[in-house]
């Protein structure tokens, strides 16, 4: 397998490589619960995931972590496109509203971010919206980002 050396690489070209051609089998919480990049362009992100029964919570509902930990993604993704190569970032603050419970058999849950500002050390993003199948919007976010840009 050819070594990727992701330190040369832009934020967007990091995850349009992510989306397109990074391993099935590398070990990620994406992978863990089944996330698929959809859609990357520069201060957007876009994903989804397919409901399954072991994403219950004890009421028989899915679980709220499961938008949260996509809609942390989406977001957090669609700041990575902005930033240069060699710089990283992680989620200082996220918060979620839950506007419908999500059945255990919805199907696909699909996610978009946006980016509002990207500053030397803190990025913000919105328009983080989950939807179900039928199109009616589940929950939605916004997030603060910490960067940190190569030295
Ligand atoms: C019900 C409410 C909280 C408030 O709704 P409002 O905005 O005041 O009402 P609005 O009239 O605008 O209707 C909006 C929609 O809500 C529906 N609906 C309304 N009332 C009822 C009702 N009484 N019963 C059932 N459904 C009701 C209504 O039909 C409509 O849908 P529709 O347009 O027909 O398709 C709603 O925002 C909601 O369900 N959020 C999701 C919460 C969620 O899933 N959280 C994450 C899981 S928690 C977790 O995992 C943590 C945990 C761990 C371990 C253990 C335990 C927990």
């Amino acid at each position: 397998m050819t070594a990727v050396d992701f330190t040369s690489m832009s934020g967007l070209e990091l995850m349009r490589w992510a989306q397109r051609d990074r391993p099935a089998d590398t070990s990620s919480i994406g992978r863990l619960i089944g996330i698929t990049m959809d859609e990357v362009e520069k201060g957007y992100a876009a994903m989804s995931i397919r409901t399954q029964p072991d994403f219950s919570n004890p009421l028989g509902q899915v679980h709220g972590g499961i938008a949260a930990t996509l809609l942390d993604s989406v977001m957090a993704c669609a700041v990575h496109t902005t930033l240069p190569a060699g710089a990283r970032y992680t989620t200082l603050e996220l918060k979620v509203n839950y506007i419908r419970s999500v059945a255990l058999d919805a199907g696909r849950i699909t996610t978009e971010g946006r980016v509002i500002h990207v500053g030397r050390t803190v990025a913000t993003a919105d328009e983080g919206k989950a939807f179900d199948e039928s199109g009616k919007l589940v929950a939605h976010a916004t997030t603060t980002c910490m960067i940190f840009l190569p030295r």
